[in-house]
């Protein structure tokens, strides 16, 4: 099931990604929708990483080819992306600031001197994931959560369209979850479109408009019920049917399988 999507914002055509010849994508095609929260999910290996790091031009293709669409003003299409937690230094001496005045500096500009702009655009950054109070700390001493909202800001200060984040809620406690998707949902009501590789079944309905199901091909891609409630979740997760069937029941008892988290008062 690949649904057909008029004004993409991006365009996988027929790629494939091997690494020592193993394809980890194989022959992935399909559009995807402008100002979506779109979720790419699939078992452990199916490729999802991969397929976020082929759009950042971070692995060779085998064949075919990525398109990313201009924005509307036919302006260039900006891409930040967040990687994977377990691919970033955390002991790397650098706090909160500097590494959100990262996403101000490409790799064309890396010693230009940060202009009053840009420390009004990293600041700002830093306010809307409520770090203001951190910004002098080193990374290696915030929590999971905090570390995971430093990279938000700093893909937040790159001011881009499209934004690319890789499994943002691993190792992250509950209430940051849901402040992460708190400002993905903000960045989409600004008309930011946002791709996030999640693991999470229970939650993804309460989160994504759009889903993409990997299994090394490509197995759907289409608006998030449609494709949820089809056949082709259990295709791409072949022996996880039983936690699939609970959540089933829990979506048509309609209850949120996010805890609330606990007041601080
Ligand atoms: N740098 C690499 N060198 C060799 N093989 C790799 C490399 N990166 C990924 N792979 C392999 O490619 C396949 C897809 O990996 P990928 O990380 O894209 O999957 P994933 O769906 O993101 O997995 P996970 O959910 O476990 O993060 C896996 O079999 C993995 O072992």
């Amino acid at each position: 099931m690949v649904e057909v999507v008029k004004n993409p914002i991006l365009e996988f055509h027929n790629l494939t990604v091997a690494y020592d010849k193993k394809p980890a994508i194989w022959n992935v095609d399909c559009k995807l929708p402008k100002g979506k929260i779109i979720g790419v999910m699939g078992p452990n290996g199916s490729g999802k990483s991969t397929m976020m790091k082929s759009i950042m031009d971070l692995v060779p293709r085998s064949s075919g080819y990525v398109k990313v669409f201009n924005c509307e003003d036919g302006s260039k299409t900006k891409i930040a992306y967040v990687p994977q937690r377990s691919a970033v230094d955390w002991d790397f001496p650098i706090n909160v600031y500097d590494t959100v005045m990262m996403g101000r500096f490409s790799s064309k500009n890396i010693f230009k001197r940060p202009s009053r702009n840009d420390k009004d655009i990293v600041l700002d950054a830093i306010r809307k994931v409520k770090l203001e109070d951190f910004v002098d700390r080193q990374i290696s001493e915030l929590s999971g959560g905090q570390q995971q909202r430093v990279f938000i800001a700093r893909a937040l200060a790159q001011q881009a369209d499209f934004y690319l984040l890789d499994e943002p809620f691993a190792g992250v406690d509950v209430g940051s979850e849901q402040a992460i998707m708190q400002i993905l949902k903000e960045m989409q009501a600004n008309g930011k479109s946002i791709m996030v590789v999640h693991h999470d079944l229970q939650t993804a309905p309460h989160y994504f408009d759009w889903l993409v199901l990997m299994s090394t091909r490509l197995v759907a891609s289409g608006p998030f019920e449609k494709v949820f409630a089809s056949e082709k979740l259990g295709e791409a997760f072949g022996g996880q049917l039983e936690m699939l069937q609970r959540v089933g029941d829990m979506l048509q008892k309609k209850q949120h399988p996010v805890r609330e988290p606990r007041s601080t008062k």
